[in-house]
């Protein structure tokens, strides 16, 4: 069974976290953090930065480690290391995404996440404000 080794951003403005609804593949119409998988000679801080990017055409910083988790789908294992991180440049705009909405931590449960996010929601809900 394969292994695949991603990142994730939880980008925070105003005591809210940025959630994506995903436009296409396996997941598609569930709810995620954006980021995605790490490619041979960069960091995970330097993937996050380059897949956010691409997904939403703005720079992040990463400004503090927040969990790894691990989750078994069908046909994959997920090894996921998820950040915390601002926006430093522009604003986000849905390259591959279909949704995007700021949550509260009182609204963390509005939307479907994908299951391996869970253990991203009990971490905020314990962290939030
Ligand atoms: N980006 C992201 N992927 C997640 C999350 N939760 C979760 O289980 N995944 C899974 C779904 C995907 O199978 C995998 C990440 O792959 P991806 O499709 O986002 O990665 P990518 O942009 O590098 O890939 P690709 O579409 O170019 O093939 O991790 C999450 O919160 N964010």
């Amino acid at each position: 069974m394969k292994t695949l080794n991603v990142v994730a951003a939880i980008i925070k403005k105003d005591n809210q976290i940025l959630a994506t609804k995903r436009g296409y593949g396996e997941f598609i119409n569930m709810w995620e953090f954006p980021g995605g998988k790490i490619e041979n000679n960069e960091t995970k801080e330097e993937a996050l930065i380059r897949e956010i990017k691409e997904e939403l055409d703005c720079t992040i910083e990463p400004t503090k480690f927040a969990l790894d988790l691990e989750y078994q789908y069908p046909t994959f294992y997920l090894k996921m290391s998820c950040y915390e991180a601002i926006i430093k440049e522009g604003t986000p705009k849905l390259l591959e995404h279909n949704d995007a909405r700021w949550l509260t931590k009182q609204q963390l449960n509005e939307v479907n996440w994908i299951p391996a996010d869970l253990q991203i929601i009990d971490y905020l809900k314990e962290t939030m404000e």
